[in-house]
């Protein structure tokens, strides 16, 4: 909290009647987000499809919206009608004590040492996109990079067998139910008209269930163990001696599945971009990489002990998060009366905190709008204030996933940019849907480094 409470309201910009802002949300979300904050202050109230939003940017209220979750603030989002429909009661959203049991059930998947047992399997999916780029030209790099952080949760956390066929009609699925809700966002209809984009949300959420179904059956059906969290889940018990059901298993799987492709896959695609677009950085990376990694023929991905040689590699991807934070918006809703930025907010206030207007704040960050991956070189992450920097989110909420989504990123940009170099064929798009990514994917021409390939 940044000042003592007032009476007053957080100030709201001018809106239409009836829609509010929803139509310049739609519009250009992330420009509306940032000039609203940086033209209003820290918490501004946004009119959003029928309700009032407070969108809170500076960093002591975002800490507290964090560590007060489950106390002060609920996460609110099981009332959305997509997201529920799409995540049903998962760990992304759920709530209260279903939420702690959950997160101790799925914990020690993502302990380091399992993690660490995860990194041949990203090794080996960043050498066969290596392969497959092997020949050069333009590729849409979001599409492939998706494929393979699909590929990777699947296969180390849900235990898909090599062979399976079923990756692509999963990436299919979360790709229209990913652009149906990105479609619908903001949009001030009543909620059970079947527009065309909820239809097609419909679709890819209907064939995301329909294949995760055959997938746990099988799994059911074959026994035996294959120490991955689908098996944790699986052989989990709550307090009574009750496994899970079939529909608590079937959220469960697809929410880490949801969370954590298309985000790393973003992330990777949007560091390519970077790079293609700042030779000086993409040339200190591509350095920092041979002298440790062997940049001629040869060349080998990193292993985890590597990774500490590794302090460029990192800050490409602590800045690339930054400057495009796959989560870009989260949100909380107040469970009592709170204070907030000195405002005091009703039960029931949902406020938005967005990452990429934080992250991008010039009060913390110098030259915020440019990519400067050195900045991070000289400690500046333990200067900061806490939350001005937050890719991850913080608090008992936190991502699961993140030592798994680093290691990811580290060993993939690794091995892609020791590989190839770079160049754009168009300017970068954005689509804020759940996640941000690349819009109608991104499209580089991508060549092979001369005596740079790792080609396993
Ligand atoms: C660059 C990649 C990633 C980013 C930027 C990211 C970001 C985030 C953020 C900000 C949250 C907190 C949301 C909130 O506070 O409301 C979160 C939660 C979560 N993430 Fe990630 N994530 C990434 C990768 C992953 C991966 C790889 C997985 C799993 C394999 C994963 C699984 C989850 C789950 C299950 C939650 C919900 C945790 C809970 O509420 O208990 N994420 N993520």
């Amino acid at each position: 909290m940044t000042a003592s409470a007032t009476a007053a309201l957080p100030p709201r910009p001018p809106g239409l009647p009836l829609v509010g802002h929803a139509p310049a949300l739609m519009r250009d979300v992330l420009g509306f987000m940032t000039r609203i904050s940086r033209e209003y202050g820290d918490v501004v109230r946004v009119g959003l499809a029928g309700r009032e939003v407070w969108v809170v940017s500076h960093p002591a209220d975002i800490e507290t919206l964090h560590i007060q979750t489950g106390r002060l603030f609920d996460k609110g989002l099981q009332r959305d009608p997509l997201l529920a429909r799409l995540l049903g009661g998962g760990l992304l959203v759920s709530e209260g004590d279903f939420w702690l049991r959950q997160r101790r059930l799925a914990q020690p998947a993502f302990h380091s040492a399992r993690i660490q047992g995860y990194l041949s399997v990203m090794q080996a999916q960043t050498q066969a996109l290596c392969q497959d780029w092997a020949a050069g030209g333009v590729r849409d790099v979001n599409a492939d990079l998706s494929s393979m952080t699909l590929r990777i949760v699947m296969r180390s956390v849900m235990g898909l067998p090599e062979n399976s066929d079923q990756v692509e009609r999963i990436s299919r699925a979360l790709d229209d139910a990913l652009t149906g809700f990105r479609r619908n966002y903001g949009v001030p209809l009543p909620a059970g008209l079947p527009t065309p984009a909820r239809r097609q949300f419909r679709r890819g959420s209907d064939d995301m269930d329909a294949v995760m179904k055959q997938l746990i059956a099988g799994r059911r059906a074959a026994g035996g163990t294959h120490d991955d969290l689908l098996d944790m889940l699986l052989s989990a018990r709550d307090d009574s001696g009750q496994p899970m059901t079939d529909p608590q298993l079937l959220d469960e799987v697809k929410n880490i599945l949801l969370a954590g492709h298309d985000t790393t896959a973003s992330t990777l695609s949007f560091a390519l971009y970077l790079l293609a677009t700042h030779p000086d950085a993409e040339q200190r990376l591509a350095q920092e990489l041979s002298s440790v990694l062997g940049g001629v023929t040869g060349g080998r991905l990193p292993e985890l002990g590597d990774l500490r040689s590794l302090p460029f590699l990192d800050a490409v991807i602590k800045e690339t998060l930054r400057l495009y934070p796959a989560a870009w918006s989260t949100q909380r809703e107040a469970r009592q009366e709170v204070t907030v930025g000195g405002y005091v907010a009703p039960p029931g206030t949902l406020f938005v905190i967005n990452h990429w207007v934080t992250q991008r704040d010039p009060r913390f960050f110098d030259a915020p709008e440019e990519f400067r991956p050195e900045r991070w070189l000289d400690g500046l992450e333990a200067r900061l204030p806490k939350y001005a920097y937050f890719p991850f989110g913080g608090g008992g909420r936190i991502c699961i996933g993140r030592e798994f989504a680093r290691l990811e990123a580290a060993v993939a940009l690794a091995g892609l940019v020791q590989a190839f170099t770079y160049q754009t064929v168009r300017p970068l798009r954005l689509e804020p849907a759940i996640s941000l990514r690349p819009q109608g994917g991104l499209p580089l021409r991508v060549q092979p480094r001369k005596g740079g390939a790792v080609n396993g």
